[in-house]
């Protein structure tokens, strides 16, 4: 007890004075430390109220004592000095800083998330190592897949093509009967089977669903679970979550055996003449089984890096498609929002029934719809560390930042997308279809538009480590939603609650810790869809 009142007290002593401190005259003149949140735990500081099970739950907690004008705080997580930022400018300039990095970040997903042995994780990232035969380090291997495979307008747009070729193929299985037939499906339910199916087949080939059928499920089973593996919970307290990823690397592991068996380690050359192809799907998959081979790594630590892939791949973008299509089919939201959607979607429709993408991605009413879903539902922390010092500036102009090396920097994205006074009319909360929409003094007409908004509103993360699949992740949003809604008409019939129970209510948030990327919902809506007639 001794113990526990005197870290309460010394916590609290420090706050006030660096706030005081802090918001002074002198601050303007000397770069200061953010103020050290008071907790009363040793050790374990700040880390029960920011591991809250509610997105977004921590903010108005944290705010109640600590005032938001102050743009940065600092607190104690489990033993690790952590610097919250939500100064807008000084979320550009850690972004725009070249010594932070994501590196002990990575390290621990693959360690704590994927199971990977540290010794293997090393292995794979190889920080240090200098160039191999190649002429690149494997750092540079590594930041050249994402160039050359992920960015790269050639690169996505094979992808995006194998994609919508999968998705259509899938979607021509459905309602078969003629115009008449009906069914009804839970609405995300059935979009998330056939996404997954499609965006899984583009990029990893279709080998892998043919060898591991049940990788769907036992995949979103992991997604579940995947933040209480990362925050370090033991396995006794977690032995299903621990269960669940065991499941999955086996699974994926077995394909790796399989193909290895048939194929004696022999990769289709990411370089060469062949898009795509069965055994590993895409260019950016086959470089990067290239590059497992050259780090020398076991089968197991190839199942576990496939599965952050994944997880990059598939637990974002279905979401967010999801919550796209249930706001432009909301019964209780704008009525003429389905109809205006629909008007924009059959310009991008080609003679053949596919869907141009390059249409589709200049559509301003369809693309300020996927930036209200991001705004709503990411919820990233995009984490840094720091190896030195780093001097930020906060919004006044005035003041800056000191961030001393060896502590952890976190951009909360919900902060700036929820932010109340720049989000206005409809307030923050609220899903509104035209909040990226302005009308273009030139033309007179409406445009698409995030301008106002850098340092609040960042879903794919920024600066040098910024989302490498955020091209292929649009692309993939906005053909899925535009083929959905071109091939098939929908009633709504009613919500649904998780448990799959008629419910009044729009789904929610689903609870679950925060920071992981676009949120889950805790439901469904039940549709009658049947195929649209031309
Ligand atoms: C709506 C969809 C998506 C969202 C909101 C999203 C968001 C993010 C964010 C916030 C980060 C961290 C960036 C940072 O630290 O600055 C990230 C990293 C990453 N994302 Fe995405 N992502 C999406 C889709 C995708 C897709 C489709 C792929 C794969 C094709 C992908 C692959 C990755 C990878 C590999 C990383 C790690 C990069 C690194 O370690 O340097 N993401 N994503």
């Amino acid at each position: 007890a001794a113990v526990l009142a005197w870290t309460y007290l010394y916590t609290n002593l420090r706050y006030r004075l660096s706030l005081r401190h802090y918001t002074s005259a002198f601050a303007s003149t000397k770069p200061q430390p953010p103020p050290h949140i008071p907790y009363t735990v040793p050790f374990l500081g700040s880390a029960l109220q920011f591991l809250t099970r509610r997105p977004g739950e921590y903010w108005p907690h944290l705010f109640k004592t600590h005032p938001r004008s102050t743009g940065a705080c600092t607190i104690l997580l489990g033993g690790q000095t952590t610097h919250l930022l939500f100064s807008p400018s000084a979320i550009l300039a850690l972004f725009k800083a070249r010594g932070p990095t994501r590196d002990g970040f990575n390290q621990d997903i693959l360690e704590k998330c994927m199971g990977i042995k540290r010794r293997e994780a090393l292995r794979y990232y190889a920080l240090k190592e200098g160039a191999d035969d190649t002429g690149l380090t494997p750092l540079q291997q590594q930041e050249r897949i994402n160039d050359q495979y992920l960015l790269k307008t050639s690169a996505v747009d094979e992808m995006t093509s194998k994609f919508t070729e999968v998705l259509r193929a899938e979607l021509e299985t459905e309602l078969t009967g003629g115009d008449d037939e009906i069914k009804e499906v839970g609405l995300y339910a059935w979009l998330q089977e056939h996404m997954f199916k499609a965006s899984t087949t583009a990029f990893m080939g279709s080998r892998i669903l043919e060898i591991y059928p049940e990788l769907r499920e036992e995949f979103f089973d992991f997604d579940r679970v995947m933040l209480s593996l990362l925050m370090g919970i033991p396995k006794f307290i977690i032995p299903d979550a621990h269960e669940v990823r065991t499941k999955v690397l086996d699974g994926m592991e077995r394909f790796h055996l399989k193909i290895d068996e048939e194929r004696k380690g022999k990769v289709v050359d990411p370089d060469g003449d062949i898009n795509w192809e069965p055994t590993f799907g895409s260019r950016a998959n086959r470089a990067r089984q290239v590059y497992y081979e050259r780090r020398g790594l076991e089968t197991r630590t190839r199942a576990g890096l496939d599965l952050g892939m994944l997880f990059g791949l598939s637990s974002n973008a279905i979401p967010a498609s999801g919550w796209m299509l249930m706001h432009i089919l909301d019964p209780n939201g704008d009525k003429t929002l389905l109809g205006r959607v629909m008007d924009e979607l059959v310009t991008a429709r080609s003679q053949d029934g596919s869907v141009d993408i390059a249409t589709l991605c200049a559509l301003p009413l369809l693309h300020s719809i996927f930036h209200e879903t991001l705004r709503l539902y990411v919820d990233v922390f995009v984490t840094r560390q720091l190896k030195d010092d780093i001097v930020v500036p906060l919004d006044d102009g005035k003041r800056r930042l000191l961030l001393k090396k060896s502590g952890v920097v976190i951009a909360p994205s919900w902060l700036g997308s929820r932010d109340e006074t720049r989000w206005l009319d409809p307030p923050p909360d609220v899903f509104y279809a035209e909040r990226f929409m302005r009308v273009d003094q030139d033309t007179g007409r409406q445009a698409f538009t995030t301008s106002g908004t850098a340092g609040k509103f960042f879903p794919f993360g920024g600066g040098k480590t910024i989302c490498p699949g955020r091209v292929f992740a649009k692309q993939e949003v906005l053909g899925s939603v535009a083929m959905v809604l071109l091939s098939f008409d929908f009633e709504f019939v009613e919500f649904l609650n998780e448990q799959g129970k008629s419910t009044e209510r729009f789904p929610g948030l689903r609870e679950g810790y925060s920071g992981s990327g676009v949120i889950a919902m805790d439901g469904d809506m039940s549709v009658r869809m049947r195929r649209r007639k031309r």
